[in-house]
């Protein structure tokens, strides 16, 4: 969550503001590069400490299994004293606190007169919506089940942007702990109760009804920061490493297929074997972008025998982070293979390749609601009945986006021309920003 957090501390700073951004050392390292205006982006670091059964030395979400959230959430908590301090000791007294899970944040606040807090969700506005929202009562004593679940809190604004089925499994986490003896419904419904502002990083065009609901429900204002992504060919970003430029410059317009799952999910091997059989069967030439998989020190591990000499012309499977946005853009991308995570989906919404989506988690799979079901700019691969991703099925969405002459291609092809052009047209980008700052200015 913290790539768009800086994201929109690069857009503040356009427009003049300055921002102090708390994350620890480890993630100033991975993010530097993307503060576009270190005169006034501080990035300052605090200190994760350690809690059992954390490995020693975990500092983000992306060093552990999804599974060890819980220990790293009462680590947050932790920093606390730290936080504190350092606001308290900033030069200047700030106008604005934003933080996301840290429901502690606005009691900071309040030992300082006139600062403003403002909770800010880098997840679907319908993710909230649908599971976290005082219309469910989901109180410690009763545990929550799938059926608890299943029934839409009342008044939700959608009966598409739904989970359907087993896919409900995928939010029974809000009712598990997540730090410091919270469940994750309490913390972010605290989150989010304490706070002034809430802010999403999404639009009207795409959530506006979702985004009414959580400011009837929280009864708070909800201020809209719209995608806020950076110029990818701007001259102030990194450009692409040669390595990956290179390969895919030896490929014609629009041929390679990309994947990558974001900075969390991890991948059971069998799973992983699979998902790399569907890419050679389909027969282009691709990049995966993934951690190894549970089990697997290296991703070399996991790769099904003799593929790496099946596949040398076309293939190349990585198991470590790559510049995903610069290689969105490159001309050779033709289709890009996500797990549908927020930022991911705004990616490839902005970028020109066709998207195939493999959702894991719960709010993955409503961002593919949203975009494959209801702008129909994407496929989902159809998954079996165990929740497994066949190679026939992945080899058959890529297909499907990719061959010439398939009407689902076109289809998305031609709904995601025109959404893009929203997106990327008459300054709808900066409009969002600019409406943001009034917002916060107003509440300031
Ligand atoms: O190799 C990589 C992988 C990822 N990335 C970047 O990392 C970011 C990943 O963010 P996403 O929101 O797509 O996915 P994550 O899985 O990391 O996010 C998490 O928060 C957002 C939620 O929607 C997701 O469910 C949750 O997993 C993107 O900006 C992407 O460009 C890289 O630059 N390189």
């Amino acid at each position: 969550h913290m790539i768009p957090f800086l994201h929109l501390a690069n857009k503040l700073a356009e427009r003049g503001h300055k921002t102090t951004f708390l994350l620890p050392k480890k993630a100033i390292l991975h993010l530097a590069s993307l503060n576009l205006h270190t005169s006034l982006i501080t990035l300052h670091p605090i200190t994760v400490p350690h809690v059992e059964p954390l490995p020693p030395g975990t500092q983000t979400a992306s060093d552990i299994p999804i599974h060890l959230n819980n220990h790293l959430a009462t680590a947050m908590d932790l920093t606390r004293p730290e936080v504190e301090l350092i606001i308290m000791s900033l030069e200047s007294k700030p106008n604005l606190l934003f933080y996301d899970m840290a429901h502690w944040v606005p009691e900071i606040a309040s030992k300082l007169s006139g600062v403003q807090t403002v909770c800010y969700k880098v997840v679907c506005a319908a993710s909230l919506a649908i599971a976290i929202v005082p219309a469910r009562d989901l109180s410690r004593d009763k545990p929550i089940t799938e059926s608890d679940l299943a029934e839409l809190p009342q008044g939700y604004p959608s009966n598409n942007v739904v989970l359907r089925g087993a896919e409900w499994q995928n939010l029974l986490f809000i009712g598990l702990e997540f730090g410091s003896g919270l469940t994750f419904y309490e913390r972010i419904t605290r989150a989010i109760r304490s706070c002034d502002a809430i802010a999403f990083r999404t639009c009207r065009e795409i959530e506006g009804s979702f985004c009414d609901y959580m400011a009837s429900q929280y009864n708070k204002p909800v201020f809209l920061t719209g995608p806020v992504l950076p110029e990818v060919e701007s001259t102030t970003t990194t450009p692409l490493d040669k390595k990956w430029a290179d390969w895919l410059d030896q490929f014609t317009s629009r041929s390679v297929v990309f994947c990558a799952f974001g900075s969390q999910f991890v991948l059971e091997k069998e799973q992983l074997k699979e998902l790399l059989l569907g890419f050679e069967m389909a027969g282009k030439p691709f990049l995966v972008a993934v951690k190894p998989p549970s089990g697997c020190a290296s991703i070399g591990e996991a790769l099904p025998e003799g593929f790496e000499e099946q596949v040398r012309e076309r293939g190349v499977v990585c198991g470590s982070w790559v510049q995903q946005p610069q290689i969105l853009a490159h001309p050779s991308v033709g289709c890009f293979v996500s797990h549908c995570g927020f930022g991911s989906m705004w990616e490839s919404l902005m970028s020109e390749s066709q998207i195939v989506l493999v959702p894991q988690l719960g709010d993955q799979i409503l961002n593919a609601r949203i975009i494959a079901g209801e702008m129909k700019v994407a496929v989902e691969v159809e998954r079996g009945e165990n929740g497994w991703v066949s190679k026939e099925n992945l080899c058959k969405a890529i297909k499907s986006v990719m061959d010439e002459g398939s009407e689902v291609g076109e289809m998305v092809k031609k709904n995601h021309a025109k959404w893009r052009g929203v997106f990327v047209g008459n300054d709808f980008m900066g409009g969002y920003i600019d409406n943001f700052v009034k917002d916060l200015e107003m509440l300031v």
